[in-house]
């Protein structure tokens, strides 16, 4: 028996929704149902490894695991469980074939297996593991709605071979609005705004071409100059002031800014000029069409989110964008690619899944973005990037132009992602690279996790109506809180990867709109997510990394708004994650309290001293201990020399 067969057998477990439950998810879906609790049921066919899933939910708390069946040392809570039923069949270990599951990559439901960036046989499947969670619970994850019994359907040439009898992804999206006013409409750039321009920036490399201080000297064209001004931009970003002439000079690029401060424009802006300036015209009706530019994000909702910018600036222009992602209909999206694509927005699965079939031809590509790119170049994504760059016709890193923008960017990353740029890549970092936004106040509360939900309620009686977003751990967690914020009169929503997409499209429809105030989200929601006016996150679990903590406190505070981050520290679950915190803090002249410095160094945590410098990256890597071997040119060292002597402390 090979291992899959192996996990076939040893894990089982799905279940499906039958009440109102699963339909919304909007106040009242969660509890106002028939049942008000997941009821066990058939489910669909598993795939992906593992898939152990308690099926009940009354109450139920099941913290580690929908994706590793063997890892089923699921934190309890006191709260009742009831068994699982149905059959999860898992399948797809170590697979990476998903167009069906980019998403579900960010859940975090397999901590264990998660926590280690790279490397360990469940790490480095981690994305077969948590597709057989998902897929396991979700292929029989059905609503009232009979039409949405849709997921567990992998879209690639691979997976359809043997998923014939496995139903299709048959939902369309509503497609987004024609109206002028609501595609330029956007939120109030914020008081700090303008400190921005105090941030210290580092650019390294040989002859980077100077900054740009206002959009004129961008020299873009007319209309793209008309659509900055109608998105209310009036002076760019530090790493627009950088990142625009690096990309318009030709050069490849890895860029680290923070959350929230404008990287999307830095490289959508100088992509379109150029491609405006060529006169690019997408081939309508073709059947294969043949993308300029490809930009690759994690999650389904983040690169619509791109997708949506990109056809703002474009707006009254030629280059016309396209946006492909799981969980939608295949068909629909190779429909919208055939009238014509010039930039195509992709996730990594859907995107392999059009090439395969013959729909995306890349001999024109000229620039391949990777938006939260350490992200696309962690285990998770990086063979599908692999992929992707030998894809046949795709140009070679010399022929083409790599652009890799995050708020993050581990060393390892940086490293790896050496092998997709130009030796002579510039690297770009606004402020300190994995730094944490500073106009983000952060608060710590010390609390087991048996009153953490007590906390919660009391923290969201005290802040009334503002927009806040809440992460928790694991899928189940997130269900499992919005049902009790819903109950205690919370408008709640949640985004997770067991949700069909037009919930999760839903889901956040309602949190943007302000139906629903609160958010509860797994790391599906933690990357670049810009919704207006969040004014508030909550770490109800914190997360296993430091990185994703960044991404998820910089939900709020964006665009020199100001926002605030609580997060509950449970000194059992988090203390190897202390050092880091504290780091992190300090960096971003945050008070730190005294508690949680006395937790990171007091060698409590298992790992005594946890090595934040294998999380954190002062600064571009190639620069070494010195501080730069890149004297050519540099605008300035002084972040280097200062971070460089931060991370010596904490060494
Ligand atoms: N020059 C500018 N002037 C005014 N608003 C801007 C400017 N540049 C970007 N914005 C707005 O700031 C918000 C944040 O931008 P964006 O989403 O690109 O940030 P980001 O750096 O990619 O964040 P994250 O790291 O979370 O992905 C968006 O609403 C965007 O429209």
């Amino acid at each position: 028996m090979d291992e899959w067969e192996e996990q076939e057998t040893a894990t089982s477990g799905t279940c499906a929704l039958t009440s109102d439950t699963s339909t919304g998810g909007t106040q009242g879906d969660f509890w106002n149902s028939d049942h008000g609790e997941f009821q066990g049921g058939r489910g669909g066919r598993g795939r992906g490894r593992g898939g152990f899933k308690n099926s009940f939910f009354s109450g139920a708390e099941d913290g580690a695991n929908d994706g590793d069946g063997q890892n089923n040392t699921a934190e309890r809570s006191s709260f009742s469980r009831r068994g699982g039923c149905g059959r999860g069949r898992g399948r797809g270990f170590g697979r990476t074939d998903h167009s069906d599951f980019d998403a579900n990559e960010e859940d975090g439901d397999n901590k264990n297996v998660s926590r280690g960036r790279r490397g360990g046989r469940g790490g480095s499947y981690r994305q077969g593991g948590e597709q057989g969670g998902r897929d396991g619970f979700g292929g029989g994850y059905r609503g009232k709605d009979e039409e949405v019994f849709a997921q567990g359907h992998g879209d690639t040439p691979a997976e359809n071979a043997d998923a014939s009898d496995r139903p299709r992804v048959t939902y369309i999206p509503p497609p987004p609005s024609e109206d002028e006013e609501s595609i330029f409409s956007h939120y109030e750039s914020g008081v700090n705004f303008d400190k921005y321009d105090e941030i210290l920036v580092d650019v390294s490399g040989t002859n980077p071409p100077p900054a740009i201080m206002t959009f004129d000297e961008a020299a873009l064209c007319e209309s793209l100059k008309r659509n900055v001004s109608k998105s209310g931009y009036v002076k760019p970003t530090p790493v627009q002031k950088h990142g625009i002439p690096i990309i318009s000079a030709g050069r490849d690029l890895m860029a680290c800014a923070q959350t929230g401060s404008g990287k999307t424009a830095a490289f959508l802006l100088p992509i379109l000029q150029q491609l405006m300036a060529d006169g690019a015209a997408a081939s309508c009706f073709s059947e294969m069409q043949e993308p300029d530019a490809i930009i690759v994000a994690p999650t389904r909702e983040l690169i619509n989110q791109i997708y949506l910018e990109a056809r703002k600036f474009a707006y009254g222009t030629c280059v016309r964008p396209v946006v492909v992602y799981g969980g939608v209909s295949t068909g629909h999206q190779i429909r919208d690619l055939s009238r014509g694509c010039n930039v195509l927005c992709g996730t990594p699965g859907r995107l392999l899944d059009m090439i395969g079939r013959g729909k995306v031809g890349l001999t024109k590509v000229r620039y391949l973005v990777l938006d939260e790119a350490d992200r696309m170049l962690d285990m998770g994504f990086e063979p599908d990037m692999r992929r992707l760059v030998g894809s046949p016709g795709m140009p070679s890193k010399e022929n083409r132009q790599t652009l890799m923008f995050s708020a993050t960017f581990p060393e390892d990353i940086q490293r790896l992602a050496a092998d997709f740029l130009k030796t002579d890549y510039l690297f770009l970092a606004v402020g300190i690279v994995g730094g944490a936004c500073s106009d983000v106040e952060q608060t710590f509360v010390q609390v087991t996790k048996f009153a953490k939900r007590e906390q919660l309620i009391d923290l969201l009686k005290s802040t009334g109506s503002e927009r806040t977003m809440v992460f928790v751990e694991t899928k189940r967690q997130a269900d499992f809180i919005a049902t009790i914020l819903c109950q205690e009169k919370f408008p709640t929503t949640s985004i997770h990867g067991d949700r069909e997409q037009w919930q999760r499209e839903q889901a956040l429809g309602d949190f943007r709109s302000g139906k629903c105030s609160v958010l509860v989200a797994t790391s599906v929601g933690a990357r670049g997510l810009d919704i207006p006016d969040v004014q508030f996150v909550v770490n109800f679990d914190l997360p296993n990394n430091i990185d994703e903590y960044v991404h998820r406190i910089g939900r709020t505070g964006r665009c020199g708004n100001t926002g605030r981050a609580v997060s509950f520290y449970d000194p059992v679950a988090d203390s190897e994650l202390a050092r880091s915190l504290v780091t992190i803090l300090s960096k971003a002249q945050q008070e730190v309290p005294s508690w949680l410095e006395e937790s990171a160094f007091s060698g409590h945590s298992p790992s005594g001293f946890n090595p934040p410098r294998k999380h954190f990256a002062s600064t571009d890597l190639r620069k070494g201990p010195q501080g730069g071997f890149f004297q050519d040119g540099s605008v300035t060292s002084q972040l280097a020399v200062q971070t460089a002597a931060d991370d010596e402390e904490w060494e």
